[in-house]
Protein backbone atom coordinates (compact mmCIF):
# COMPACT_ATOMS: atom_id res chain seq x y z
CA UNK A 1 0.00 0.00 0.00
CA UNK A 2 1.16 3.42 -1.10
CA UNK A 3 1.66 6.43 1.34
CA UNK A 4 -1.37 8.08 2.31
CA UNK A 5 -2.27 10.96 4.32
CA UNK A 6 -4.29 10.19 7.21
CA UNK A 7 -7.26 13.32 6.64
CA UNK A 8 -7.12 15.96 9.86
CA UNK A 9 -10.52 17.01 11.60
CA UNK A 10 -9.53 20.36 9.67
CA UNK A 11 -9.59 18.51 6.01
CA UNK A 12 -12.85 17.25 6.88
CA UNK A 13 -14.87 20.56 7.73
CA UNK A 14 -12.88 21.31 4.19
CA UNK A 15 -14.81 18.06 2.47
CA UNK A 16 -17.72 19.57 4.09
CA UNK A 17 -17.64 22.76 2.42
CA UNK A 18 -16.31 21.33 -0.94
CA UNK A 19 -19.05 18.96 -0.40
CA UNK A 20 -16.69 16.15 -0.89
CA UNK A 21 -18.89 13.15 0.99
CA UNK A 22 -17.27 11.57 3.99
CA UNK A 23 -16.72 7.75 3.97
CA UNK A 24 -16.79 6.05 7.18
CA UNK A 25 -16.63 2.46 8.03
CA UNK A 26 -16.26 0.35 11.22
CA UNK A 27 -13.62 -2.08 11.95
CA UNK A 28 -13.29 -4.47 14.73
CA UNK A 29 -9.79 -6.58 14.25
CA UNK A 30 -7.10 -6.49 12.16
CA UNK A 31 -7.95 -8.11 9.22
CA UNK A 32 -11.06 -5.55 8.78
CA UNK A 33 -8.62 -2.32 9.70
CA UNK A 34 -6.37 -3.76 6.78
CA UNK A 35 -9.05 -4.05 4.34
CA UNK A 36 -11.14 -1.28 4.79
CA UNK A 37 -7.60 0.94 4.35
CA UNK A 38 -6.98 -0.37 1.27
CA UNK A 39 -10.52 0.63 0.12
CA UNK A 40 -9.87 4.18 1.24
CA UNK A 41 -12.34 5.00 3.88
CA UNK A 42 -11.94 7.95 5.47
CA UNK A 43 -12.29 7.28 8.76
CA UNK A 44 -11.96 3.70 9.86
CA UNK A 45 -14.06 3.44 13.21
CA UNK A 46 -13.98 1.06 15.85
CA UNK A 47 -17.65 1.34 17.24
CA UNK A 48 -19.02 -0.19 20.20
CA UNK A 49 -21.14 -2.34 17.72
CA UNK A 50 -18.30 -4.73 18.39
CA UNK A 51 -20.34 -5.87 20.98
CA UNK A 52 -23.05 -7.02 18.96
CA UNK A 53 -21.06 -8.06 15.67
CA UNK A 54 -18.26 -9.50 17.01
CA UNK A 55 -18.86 -10.71 20.75
CA UNK A 56 -22.45 -11.99 20.48
CA UNK A 57 -24.09 -9.47 22.88
CA UNK A 58 -27.44 -8.08 22.33
CA UNK A 59 -26.79 -4.73 22.96
CA UNK A 60 -23.91 -2.14 23.07
CA UNK A 61 -24.35 -1.60 27.10
CA UNK A 62 -22.50 -4.39 27.97
CA UNK A 63 -19.55 -3.33 26.43
CA UNK A 64 -16.32 -1.89 28.33
CA UNK A 65 -13.40 0.13 28.61
CA UNK A 66 -11.00 -3.28 27.93
CA UNK A 67 -13.11 -4.47 25.24
CA UNK A 68 -12.44 -0.80 23.04
CA UNK A 69 -8.92 -0.46 23.88
CA UNK A 70 -8.45 -4.42 23.14
CA UNK A 71 -10.44 -3.82 19.36
CA UNK A 72 -8.81 -0.63 18.58
CA UNK A 73 -5.09 -1.69 19.36
CA UNK A 74 -6.07 -4.51 16.90
CA UNK A 75 -7.65 -1.89 14.03
CA UNK A 76 -4.61 0.81 14.46
CA UNK A 77 -2.08 -2.18 13.79
CA UNK A 78 -3.88 -2.87 10.43
CA UNK A 79 -4.78 1.00 9.90
CA UNK A 80 -1.60 2.87 10.21
CA UNK A 81 -2.40 5.23 7.32
CA UNK A 82 -6.16 5.76 8.23
CA UNK A 83 -7.97 8.39 10.52
CA UNK A 84 -8.61 5.86 13.43
CA UNK A 85 -11.74 6.57 15.57
CA UNK A 86 -12.83 4.98 18.86
CA UNK A 87 -17.01 5.14 20.07
CA UNK A 88 -16.32 5.62 24.39
CA UNK A 89 -18.49 2.54 25.91
CA UNK A 90 -21.30 3.19 28.06
CA UNK A 91 -21.11 5.08 30.80
CA UNK A 92 -17.51 5.74 30.26
CA UNK A 93 -17.88 9.96 29.66
CA UNK A 94 -20.56 10.32 32.64
CA UNK A 95 -20.40 11.08 35.97
CA UNK A 96 -17.48 13.34 36.91
CA UNK A 97 -15.17 15.05 34.52
CA UNK A 98 -12.05 13.24 36.20
CA UNK A 99 -13.83 10.11 34.86
CA UNK A 100 -14.20 11.38 31.78
CA UNK A 101 -11.08 12.41 31.38
CA UNK A 102 -9.11 9.56 32.95
CA UNK A 103 -11.45 7.16 30.33
CA UNK A 104 -10.78 9.35 27.57
CA UNK A 105 -6.95 9.40 27.74
CA UNK A 106 -6.56 5.51 28.54
CA UNK A 107 -8.21 5.10 25.20
CA UNK A 108 -5.99 7.51 23.49
CA UNK A 109 -2.73 5.95 24.99
CA UNK A 110 -3.47 2.29 25.17
CA UNK A 111 -5.95 2.39 21.59
CA UNK A 112 -3.94 4.83 20.24
CA UNK A 113 -6.73 6.16 17.68
CA UNK A 114 -6.97 9.49 16.07
CA UNK A 115 -10.19 10.53 18.14
CA UNK A 116 -13.21 9.64 20.09
CA UNK A 117 -17.02 9.63 19.48
CA UNK A 118 -19.84 10.25 22.67
CA UNK A 119 -23.55 9.47 22.39
CA UNK A 120 -25.52 12.61 23.80
CA UNK A 121 -26.48 15.81 23.28
CA UNK A 122 -26.55 18.80 25.00
CA UNK A 123 -26.40 16.42 28.70
CA UNK A 124 -22.88 15.55 27.24
CA UNK A 125 -21.17 18.82 25.61
CA UNK A 126 -19.87 19.54 29.24
CA UNK A 127 -18.01 16.18 29.24
CA UNK A 128 -17.24 16.67 25.61
CA UNK A 129 -16.00 20.19 25.93
CA UNK A 130 -13.27 19.18 28.67
CA UNK A 131 -11.80 16.33 26.16
CA UNK A 132 -11.27 19.15 23.49
CA UNK A 133 -9.82 21.46 25.70
CA UNK A 134 -7.82 18.61 26.71
CA UNK A 135 -6.76 18.12 23.07
CA UNK A 136 -8.72 15.30 22.05
CA UNK A 137 -10.60 15.71 18.94
CA UNK A 138 -14.17 14.31 19.45
CA UNK A 139 -16.87 13.04 17.33
CA UNK A 140 -20.62 13.63 18.64
CA UNK A 141 -23.48 11.25 18.03
CA UNK A 142 -27.46 11.82 18.25
CA UNK A 143 -30.85 10.80 17.16
CA UNK A 144 -30.79 6.96 17.55
CA UNK A 145 -28.47 6.19 20.63
CA UNK A 146 -27.93 2.68 21.14
CA UNK A 147 -26.50 3.41 24.72
CA UNK A 148 -29.82 4.90 25.89
CA UNK A 149 -31.77 1.78 24.32
CA UNK A 150 -33.70 1.13 27.51
CA UNK A 151 -34.89 4.36 27.49
CA UNK A 152 -35.48 4.64 24.19
CA UNK A 153 -37.37 1.44 23.96
CA UNK A 154 -35.88 0.17 20.94
CA UNK A 155 -34.18 0.89 17.96
CA UNK A 156 -36.15 2.93 16.15
CA UNK A 157 -36.16 6.54 13.98
CA UNK A 158 -35.95 9.48 16.22
CA UNK A 159 -36.98 12.99 15.40
CA UNK A 160 -40.37 12.80 13.68
CA UNK A 161 -42.33 14.72 16.44
CA UNK A 162 -41.62 18.37 16.71
CA UNK A 163 -40.12 18.50 20.34
CA UNK A 164 -38.25 15.63 19.65
CA UNK A 165 -36.79 16.96 16.04
CA UNK A 166 -36.42 20.45 18.09
CA UNK A 167 -34.34 19.01 21.13
CA UNK A 168 -32.11 17.33 18.12
CA UNK A 169 -31.36 20.06 16.43
CA UNK A 170 -30.27 22.18 19.77
CA UNK A 171 -28.20 19.04 20.46
CA UNK A 172 -26.32 19.34 17.04
CA UNK A 173 -25.68 22.99 17.88
CA UNK A 174 -24.55 22.15 21.65
CA UNK A 175 -22.24 19.75 20.29
CA UNK A 176 -20.51 22.03 17.50
CA UNK A 177 -20.57 24.82 20.90
CA UNK A 178 -18.53 21.70 22.97
CA UNK A 179 -16.15 21.63 19.89
CA UNK A 180 -17.12 18.25 18.27
CA UNK A 181 -15.22 18.24 15.04
CA UNK A 182 -18.29 16.09 13.01
CA UNK A 183 -21.56 14.64 14.79
CA UNK A 184 -23.20 11.34 13.65
CA UNK A 185 -26.25 11.30 13.00
CA UNK A 186 -28.26 7.41 13.36
CA UNK A 187 -31.99 7.05 12.26
CA UNK A 188 -32.83 10.49 11.62
CA UNK A 189 -35.57 11.64 8.77
CA UNK A 190 -33.79 12.49 5.65
CA UNK A 191 -34.85 16.42 6.16
CA UNK A 192 -34.56 16.98 9.49
CA UNK A 193 -30.84 15.17 8.98
CA UNK A 194 -30.73 17.68 5.92
CA UNK A 195 -31.60 20.57 7.75
CA UNK A 196 -28.82 20.05 10.62
CA UNK A 197 -26.27 19.73 8.07
CA UNK A 198 -26.81 23.06 6.70
CA UNK A 199 -27.67 24.72 10.14
CA UNK A 200 -24.06 23.37 11.22
CA UNK A 201 -20.62 24.42 10.65
CA UNK A 202 -19.30 21.22 11.48
CA UNK A 203 -19.47 17.38 9.03
CA UNK A 204 -22.62 15.54 9.68
CA UNK A 205 -21.91 11.64 9.45
CA UNK A 206 -25.44 9.95 8.62
CA UNK A 207 -26.37 6.37 9.36
CA UNK A 208 -29.82 5.61 8.59
CA UNK A 209 -30.41 9.68 8.19
CA UNK A 210 -30.78 10.20 4.17
CA UNK A 211 -28.93 11.89 1.53
CA UNK A 212 -28.04 15.05 3.35
CA UNK A 213 -25.59 14.47 5.22
CA UNK A 214 -21.80 15.06 4.52
CA UNK A 215 -21.08 11.70 4.79
CA UNK A 216 -22.42 8.15 5.35
CA UNK A 217 -21.48 5.29 7.99
CA UNK A 218 -21.96 1.62 8.40
CA UNK A 219 -21.38 -1.30 10.06
CA UNK A 220 -18.56 -3.70 8.30
CA UNK A 221 -20.80 -6.75 8.99
CA UNK A 222 -24.08 -5.00 7.87
CA UNK A 223 -22.76 -3.97 4.10
CA UNK A 224 -20.78 -6.94 3.81
CA UNK A 225 -23.50 -9.48 4.76
CA UNK A 226 -21.04 -11.03 7.05
CA UNK A 227 -23.39 -13.19 10.00
CA UNK A 228 -25.00 -9.50 11.20
CA UNK A 229 -27.29 -10.38 13.45
CA UNK A 230 -29.55 -7.29 12.79
CA UNK A 231 -30.40 -5.85 9.08
CA UNK A 232 -32.10 -2.43 9.55
CA UNK A 233 -33.48 -0.52 6.46
CA UNK A 234 -30.75 2.01 6.34
CA UNK A 235 -28.02 -0.84 4.92
CA UNK A 236 -27.35 -1.50 1.40
CA UNK A 237 -25.59 -5.18 1.63
CA UNK A 238 -22.76 -4.76 -0.99
CA UNK A 239 -21.43 -8.46 -0.72
CA UNK A 240 -22.54 -11.41 0.65
CA UNK A 241 -19.63 -12.48 2.61
CA UNK A 242 -21.25 -14.55 5.16
CA UNK A 243 -22.46 -17.05 2.18
CA UNK A 244 -18.51 -17.21 0.96
CA UNK A 245 -17.04 -17.76 4.12
CA UNK A 246 -20.42 -20.81 5.53
CA UNK A 247 -19.97 -22.21 1.44
CA UNK A 248 -15.93 -21.98 1.81
CA UNK A 249 -16.29 -24.12 5.15
CA UNK A 250 -18.84 -26.01 4.22
CA UNK A 251 -16.59 -27.11 1.40
CA UNK A 252 -13.37 -28.18 3.93
CA UNK A 253 -15.59 -30.19 6.10
CA UNK A 254 -17.44 -32.47 2.70
CA UNK A 255 -13.39 -32.69 1.79
CA UNK A 256 -12.29 -33.84 5.22
CA UNK A 257 -15.00 -36.61 5.50
CA UNK A 258 -14.23 -37.92 1.50
CA UNK A 259 -10.71 -37.33 1.72
CA UNK A 260 -10.50 -35.52 -1.08
CA UNK A 261 -8.12 -33.12 1.09
CA UNK A 262 -5.73 -32.89 1.61
CA UNK A 263 -4.29 -33.84 -1.62
CA UNK A 264 -0.86 -34.36 -2.69
CA UNK A 265 0.00 -30.27 -2.66
CA UNK A 266 -0.53 -30.09 0.65
CA UNK A 267 1.58 -32.58 1.82
CA UNK A 268 5.16 -32.92 3.32
CA UNK A 269 7.59 -35.70 2.54
CA UNK A 270 10.81 -37.08 3.32
CA UNK A 271 14.06 -38.57 1.60
CA UNK A 272 13.00 -42.22 0.72
CA UNK A 273 16.69 -43.61 1.87
CA UNK A 274 16.11 -41.65 5.92
CA UNK A 275 12.61 -43.63 5.70
CA UNK A 276 14.18 -46.86 4.71
CA UNK A 277 15.99 -46.32 7.62
CA UNK A 278 13.67 -45.52 9.88
CA UNK A 279 11.63 -48.65 9.11
CA UNK A 280 14.58 -51.03 8.67
CA UNK A 281 15.35 -50.42 12.71
N1 LIG B 1 -24.78 -4.59 13.12
C1 LIG B 1 -25.10 -3.42 13.65
N2 LIG B 1 -25.42 -2.39 12.84
C2 LIG B 1 -25.77 -1.18 13.33
O1 LIG B 1 -26.03 -0.27 12.53
C3 LIG B 1 -25.78 -1.02 14.73
C4 LIG B 1 -25.41 -2.10 15.55
N3 LIG B 1 -25.09 -3.28 14.99
N4 LIG B 1 -25.36 -1.98 16.89
C5 LIG B 1 -25.45 -0.69 17.48
C6 LIG B 1 -26.45 0.10 16.80
C7 LIG B 1 -27.85 -0.44 16.93
N5 LIG B 1 -28.45 -0.08 15.65
C8 LIG B 1 -29.68 -0.51 15.20
C9 LIG B 1 -30.22 -1.70 15.67
C10 LIG B 1 -31.45 -2.15 15.18
C11 LIG B 1 -32.14 -1.41 14.23
C12 LIG B 1 -33.44 -1.90 13.72
O2 LIG B 1 -33.86 -2.98 14.07
N6 LIG B 1 -34.13 -1.16 12.90
C13 LIG B 1 -35.35 -1.60 12.22
C14 LIG B 1 -36.57 -1.06 12.92
C15 LIG B 1 -36.86 0.39 12.71
C16 LIG B 1 -38.05 0.92 13.49
O3 LIG B 1 -38.66 0.20 14.27
O4 LIG B 1 -38.36 2.09 13.32
C17 LIG B 1 -35.25 -1.16 10.77
O5 LIG B 1 -35.95 -1.79 9.93
O6 LIG B 1 -34.46 -0.29 10.43
C18 LIG B 1 -31.58 -0.22 13.77
C19 LIG B 1 -30.35 0.21 14.25
C20 LIG B 1 -27.50 0.64 14.86
N7 LIG B 1 -26.22 0.17 15.33
C1 LIG C 1 -23.67 2.79 14.32
C2 LIG C 1 -22.38 3.53 14.52
C3 LIG C 1 -22.50 4.98 14.25
C4 LIG C 1 -21.84 3.26 15.89
O1 LIG C 1 -21.86 4.05 16.79
C5 LIG C 1 -21.25 1.94 16.10
O2 LIG C 1 -21.03 1.20 15.12
O3 LIG C 1 -20.95 1.63 17.26
MG1 LIG D 1 -21.58 3.11 18.69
Amino acid sequence: MEYRKILSTTAMKKMKNEKEPIAMVTAYDYPSAKLAEEAQADIIFVGDSLGMVVLGYDSTIPVTMDDMIHHTKAVARGAKNSFVLTDMPFLSYHGSIDHTLRNAARIMQEGSPKAVKMEGGIEISESMSSCVKAGIPVMGHIGLTPQAVNQLGGYRVQGRQPEQAKKLIEDAKALEQAGAFAVVLEMVPEELASYITETISIPTIGIGAGRGCDGQVLVFHDLLQYASPIQPKFVKAYKNVGLEIKNGIEQFVQETKNQTFPSESHVFHMDSDVLKDILDV
